[in-house]
């Protein structure tokens, strides 16, 4: 799992540390990791200017600066001589750095004005140095966060500096993994992650993600299914049974796509309610499922999923899923029906603009602030919350918000929600927790899109066809990690 944590758990992990280092020994292992990153970045030919700002994350450029002078032209434009890390200066000077008061003519900047300790913005001489770089379009190094954004919360601010990569020091930051700010910090992958020693005095992390070695979830989840429920045996009623109240005559293919994102976990039958012509369709379509038109016959399920394209229906079906008292996922419409609690375990699978109606607020501030509007609706309902996006956030009011990072831009396509709906019921009626089975399915969701697409676009069905054989890829350890997320915007 990779962990992300916030500024204050970072201060004391990194106090306990160096009461037992020598001075100045994080310092120079972050450093000797961001020189030597920039040497994998750009050949020794290549000038070199550093932004060297006030703090320790100053310090840590001109350490890196001095480390880079023995091999190539160097500069560093610092923010205020007089204040800047003292040690670092020296190593710089010593070095034979250049001291230069603007970026222009060098194609790589190293940005070290701020770092964990930056309060969101940008002022002084940084202000004029974000405009020559929008002009010249040099590439972005940041140091451990990109300089003037909101560290914990992932807000941008009006001012700050856009990377094209970060060189992170310790453990990950939650602007490094949660948009908006992550998409600033790096283009094309994740931060370079420099371990300095952090590790054993690090607590609970604020964040996690799921990786491709974390089988251990999925097979928390499969085992039981597979091997049965306390050595009894195994058959579809053991494995679960996922519910599907979902589609309307206006939007039948929500039934569907929904069906397939079912049928392709890990529960052992799917069960379709809906209106007669609906219930025909899915069965045409889809011959393993078993439909029913009459609630009242629709037969026992170990989870439901309610609300994908359900029209006006949805409160109705909601409330009644409710009845069965077995976990929900409450997708889409029947999002506006949801009670003032909600008595059994579920996941809420809203969308930006439907968390926005959820709390009452824009859709302009949830996707400004997405960590903090999924937490509170976590809070809110005393529920798991999946928040859909390029990088969707499960939060649970008790536990780490989960932040997912496969999937592809390709993926933004009408009804891949309602797949991920199915899918992710489908894991709670094989009996995971609401928090496992909306981030392993998001993973998986993600990763299938990423195979189904190749690079180009993709349509829901296919997202779902492609769900099987990243389960069993993902199960036997031949997932690569580079095969489950198209970083590449452009
Ligand atoms: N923790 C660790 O484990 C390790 C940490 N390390 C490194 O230390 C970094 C943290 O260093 P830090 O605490 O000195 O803070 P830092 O980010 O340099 O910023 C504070 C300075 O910036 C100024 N300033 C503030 N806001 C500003 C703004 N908007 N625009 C402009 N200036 C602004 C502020 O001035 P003030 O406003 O207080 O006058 C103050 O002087 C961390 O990110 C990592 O790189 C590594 O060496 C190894 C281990
Ligand atoms: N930029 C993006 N990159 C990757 N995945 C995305 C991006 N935008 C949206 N998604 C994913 O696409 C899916 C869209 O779901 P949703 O908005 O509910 O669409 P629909 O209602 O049409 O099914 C979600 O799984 C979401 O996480």
């Amino acid at each position: 799992m990779l962990r992300a944590h916030t500024v204050s758990d970072v201060r004391a992990a990194e106090a306990a540390l160096m009461a037992r280092t020598e001075p100045g020994a994080l310092m120079h292992r972050a450093a000797a990791g961001l020189a030597g990153f920039v040497r994998e970045t750009a050949p020794p030919q290549v000038p070199v200017v550093f932004l060297v700002g006030t703090g320790d994350n100053g310090g840590d450029a001109l350490y890196a600066a001095a480390e880079l002078a023995r091999e190539r032209v160097v500069a560093c434009a610092v923010v205020d001589q007089s204040q800047a890390h003292r040690g670092g200066m020296e190593a710089a000077y010593a070095a034979g750095c250049r001291f230069v008061g603007s970026t222009h003519g060098y194609p790589v900047v190293v940005d070290g004005v701020v770092g964990i300790g930056g309060r969101p913005g940008l002022r002084g001489p940084a202000e004029g140095w974000r405009a020559e770089i929008e002009a010249d379009r040099p590439y972005v190094v940041a140091v451990d966060v990109p300089s003037g954004v909101d560290v914990d919360g992932a807000r941008v601010p009006e001012a700050f500096l856009p990377a094209d990569a970060t060189v992170t020091f310790g453990t990950f930051k939650n602007a490094l993994l949660v948009d908006p700010a992550a998409q600033w910090a790096s283009r094309d992958g994740l931060a370079r992650l420099v371990d300095i020693g952090l590790g054993p005095y690090l607590p609970r992390p604020s964040l996690e993600a799921l990786e491709v070695t974390d089988t251990e979830m999925l097979m928390r989840v499969l085992r039981p299914t597979l091997a049965g429920r306390s050595g009894g045996p195994v058959h579809k009623y053991t494995r679960g049974v996922v519910g599907v109240a979902a589609g309307s005559s206006r939007y039948a293919g929500a039934a569907m796509l929904c069906v397939a994102g079912a049928r392709a976990g890990a529960a052992g039958m799917v069960r379709f309610l809906g209106e007669d012509d609906l219930a025909r369709r899915v069965v045409d379509r889809y011959p393993e499922v078993v439909a029913h038109t009459d609630p009242a016959e629709a037969g026992r399920v170990q989870a439901w999923v309610v609300g994908s394209g359900g029209g006006e229906a949805a409160g109705a079906r909601l409330e009644r899923a409710l009845g069965d008292r077995v976990p929900v996922v409450v997708d889409a419409d029947a999002l506006a029906h949801l009670p003032e609690t909600v008595e059994v375990p579920a996941l809420l699978t809203p969308h930006a603009g439907e968390l926005a109606t959820m709390l009452g607020v824009d859709r302009d501030a949830v996707e400004a602030d997405p960590l903090g509007h999924v937490r509170t609706a976590a809070q809110r309902w005393r529920t798991t919350v999946l928040l859909k996006g390029a990088r969707t956030l499960v939060a649970h009011p008790d536990a780490p918000v989960r932040v997912n990072l496969t999937g592809t831009p390709w993926l933004a396509t009408a009804g891949a929600g309602d797949v991920l709906a199915g899918l992710a019921g489908s894991f709670l009626a094989a009996g995971a927790h609401p928090l496992d089975a909306g981030s392993l399915a998001a993973f998986v969701h993600g990763a299938a899109a990423t195979a189904a697409s190749g690079g180009g676009p993709v349509t829901a069905g296919a997202v779902a066809e492609a769900i099987g054989p990243v389960v069993t890829a993902w199960r036997n350890g031949t997932l690569a990690a580079s095969a489950v997320r198209d970083w590449r915007t452009a």
